[in-house]
């Protein structure tokens, strides 16, 4: 076989950008905006518009003006208009610029979707997109894999590189917790058989399609309680600027309805109106290029949030690859027997530690294989997450004989329910193998009456590089880390230990797993977890960000609200930075947005009411030139701001590690102030250039 161990992504750093599904961040580039106009004009169907409360309302303002101005033209009102109708437009042209990303994407995923045909198990051929859920399918070395499902039997190198634009194979095998494969790839060595577990149309390309095309996105509950509340203020000047009017009659001063328009829309917070889903876009594809998929918004949000990462340990923490490395007889049994006894109670055990006992014991110990007459009175019993233990019973001439290999705490607990007494030594022999950081496996058997141990089987696993680092990075994020593991404590400490973690739970199972997230989130803590075997399952569904390897199982891809296609665990640093910029992004734009509104009030109230009542040109701070262009300019400002922020709402904020309450004082010395001071300086300088068009004053 030529198989390749697994490759690791040790470097966190910037990705390729040749990679197929990451396309450069330029951002803003000219040639974006141009093309994204068409689909710009598309939104401002009042249908769609709808969805965006601010800017709807800005529509229909620029509906009844250009209404009016048809009746009664001027120069001042036509301006107005116009750039009424770009700022709807600008903020749609954000939005279409964000999705546009999305849909390069796509097409470069469409292109891995190609239509192969699928041959199954029982030797028909069928066209890829007529596979149905419980198919087995065979596929070898040059193949294109057809369908989204997992190994039930062999082990492949597969080169994943259309959807995870990484061009080192990765190795897919049955039984273990690298058993998902995903149809577009291809084999590259060896043959495997698939067992189909998605509908054709609901395979991962197709979901990361709809995904990077912002078809499935739905709001976040942040996202519309930010919309309620932007909902709300525009409602209340929209009621401040209709009772204006009888007052401004009153006083002798009716206003035009294209300057009562213009009131409004620079009154209502439309800067972050029109960029908001902008940035939640920008999330979710900043996600995209570095190989993670979210399945909804709400769990990138809360990825800026987390406080605790729960991490489970063979995978994840370490290479994940456990190999039978040494046999160790106690009770002066021979290394034979041990040998014989490891590789009975492998024969059927699909899991790499099993096989890996297989081969240890055919290439160091020459047994031989199995008769089927042999095997056909042997009666296997798999390895499961609950019981920790695997093994087998035989039905021989000289009466029945059980053998189970295992967790030590399971086995020594079936010797002893079997009437047997485990000496010291087999406790000593799985202390030292524990503390040394590797797993053993206790091997017994039960023959006649009595059950024994035979020995030890020594697994060994590597602790994945630059874990220490990122942990510590974590830290500094405030994020505690805590490895969750089925394995023994000693082995649990020595590997916690050399990985840097906070905190380690051993002789977990699925459902203590899921009780200290429960536990956690009592406390009223967002937890992380990465995870990638069917026994994290319900973890990954029971977390607020649950993070599965793409190399995992299906059940973990199913059960997870994300996707890292890279399988490194160390990803949910990017992650938790990603949706950390995202919120600070979003409460930075909303600052500025409101800040900057206020200010407008000290362009357009002086103009309107300055020449009846004289007190209000106290007001009049920027000393601008005419009423009419004090108005052309706020509205004119109050449209290139959106323009101008859209570069930020892309790329984001950008983020530090430092405590909330530091980050939330920069945010409102920086946009709040900026907000406030951007309009005085940009209204004067529009001021004096509209000031020169001929008609305005
Ligand atoms: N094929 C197997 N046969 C018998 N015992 C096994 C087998 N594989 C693992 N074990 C034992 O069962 C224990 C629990 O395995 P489980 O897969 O639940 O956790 P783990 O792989 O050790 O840790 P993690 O939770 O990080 O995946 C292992 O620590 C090991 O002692
Ligand atoms: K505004
Ligand atoms: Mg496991």
């Amino acid at each position: 076989m030529t198989i390749q161990t697994h490759p690791e992504p040790s470097s966190p750093g910037p990705t390729p950008t040749e990679a197929p599904n990451r396309v450069a961040a330029g951002l803003l580039d000219p040639t974006m905006l141009l093309t994204s106009l068409p689909d710009a004009a598309r939104k401002l169907d009042p249908r769609v518009m709808f969805h965006n409360p601010v800017m709807f309302v800005v529509e229909i303002g620029a509906v009844l003006s250009t209404v009016t101005v048809l009746t009664g033209p001027s120069a001042f009102a036509w301006i107005v208009v116009i750039w009424l109708w770009l700022t709807v437009l600008f903020a749609n042209l954000a939005e279409a610029v964000a999705e546009g990303r999305g849909k390069a994407q796509a097409a470069t995923l469409r292109r891995a979707k190609t239509e192969t045909v699928a041959h199954l198990l029982d030797g028909t051929e069928v066209p890829a997109p007529q596979l149905k859920v419980g198919d087995r399918v065979v596929v070898v070395a040059g193949q294109v894999i057809p369908g989204d499902g997992d190994v039930v039997e062999g082990v492949a190198s597969v080169d994943e590189s259309a959807i995870t634009g990484e061009s080192a194979p990765v190795i897919r095998e049955s039984g273990g917790d690298r058993s998902s494969v995903t149809g577009g790839t291809k084999v590259l060595s060896d043959r495997i058989v698939v067992e189909i577990t998605a509908k054709p149309g609901e395979s991962f390309i197709d979901r990361m399609i709809a995904l990077v095309e912002g078809a499935s996105r739905q709001k976040t509950p942040n996202e519309i309680a930010l919309n309620i509340l932007l909902a709300s203020l525009t409602i209340v000047f929209l009621a401040a600027t209709a009772t204006l009017q009888p007052f401004a009659v009153y006083a002798g001063a009716e206003q035009a309805v294209v300057v009562l328009v213009a009131l409004l829309v620079c009154l209502i917070p439309t800067t972050i109106g029109a960029l908001l889903s902008a940035i939640g876009i920008a999330g979710m594809d900043r996600l995209v290029q570095h190989n993670v998929l979210a399945m909804s918004g709400r769990a990138v949000e809360a990825a800026g949030d987390v406080d605790t990462l729960l991490l489970d340990k063979t995978g994840t923490i370490t290479l994940g690859n456990r190999q039978a490395h040494e046999l160790i007889p106690v009770g002066g049994g021979t290394a034979e027997s041990l040998a014989d006894a490891a590789q009975l109670s492998s024969l059927a055990d699909e899991t790499p530690e099993g096989r890996s006992i297989v081969v240890l014991t055919k290439r160091g110990y020459g047994l031989r294989e199995r008769s089927d007459g042999e095997l056909s009175r042997m009666s296997f019993v798999p390895f499961t997450a609950e019981t920790r233990m695997s093994g087998v019973d035989l039905h021989d001439q000289g009466g029945d004989r059980q053998i189970r290999k295992g967790a030590a705490s399971a086995v020594m607990k079936w010797v002893r329910d079997n009437g047997g007494h485990p000496t010291g030594e087999v406790g000593q022999t799985v202390d030292a193998i524990a503390a040394s950081g590797g797993t053993p496996l206790v091997v017994a058997e039960r023959a006649g009456g009595r059950a024994r141990a035979l020995g030890v089987i020594h697994l060994k696993d590597v602790v994945k590089s630059g874990m220490r680092e990122r942990f510590d990075e974590m830290r500094r994020m405030g994020i505690r880390t805590v490895m969750i593991t089925g394995d023994n404590p000693l082995t649990a400490r020595a590997i916690a230990e050399e990985a840097g973690v906070d905190d380690f739970l051993a002789e977990a199972t699925p459902e203590d797993k899921m009780a200290l997230i429960r536990k956690e989130q009592e406390g009223g803590r967002l937890v992380a977890m990465t995870g990638d075997g069917t026994n994290d399952a319900p973890a990954l569904a029971q977390a607020d960000v649950g993070v599965a390897m793409n190399s995992g199982t299906s059940s973990a891809k199913e059960a997870g609200n994300m996707v890292d296609l890279d399988s490194n665990p160390t990803k949910l640093i990017e992650i938790v930075e990603i949706g950390k910029q995202l919120l600070i992004t979003r409460g930075a734009l909303t600052t500025f947005s409101i800040a900057n509104d206020v200010a407008k009030y000290f362009a357009i109230i002086p103009a309107m009411f300055g020449g009846v009542y004289a007190g209000l040109d106290k007001l009049n701070v920027m000393r601008l030139d005419s009423p009419e262009s004090a108005i052309l300019s706020a509205v004119i400002f109050n449209a290139l701001i959106i323009l101008a922020l859209v570069p930020l709402a892309l790329r984001g904020v950008r983020y530090r590690p430092s405590s909330a309450s530091e980050m939330l004082g920069r945010n409102l010395a920086i946009y709040g102030l900026g907000g406030i001071v951007a309009p005085f300086v940009g209204i004067k300088i529009l001021d004096l250039l509209v000031s020169q068009i001929p008609g305005i004053g």
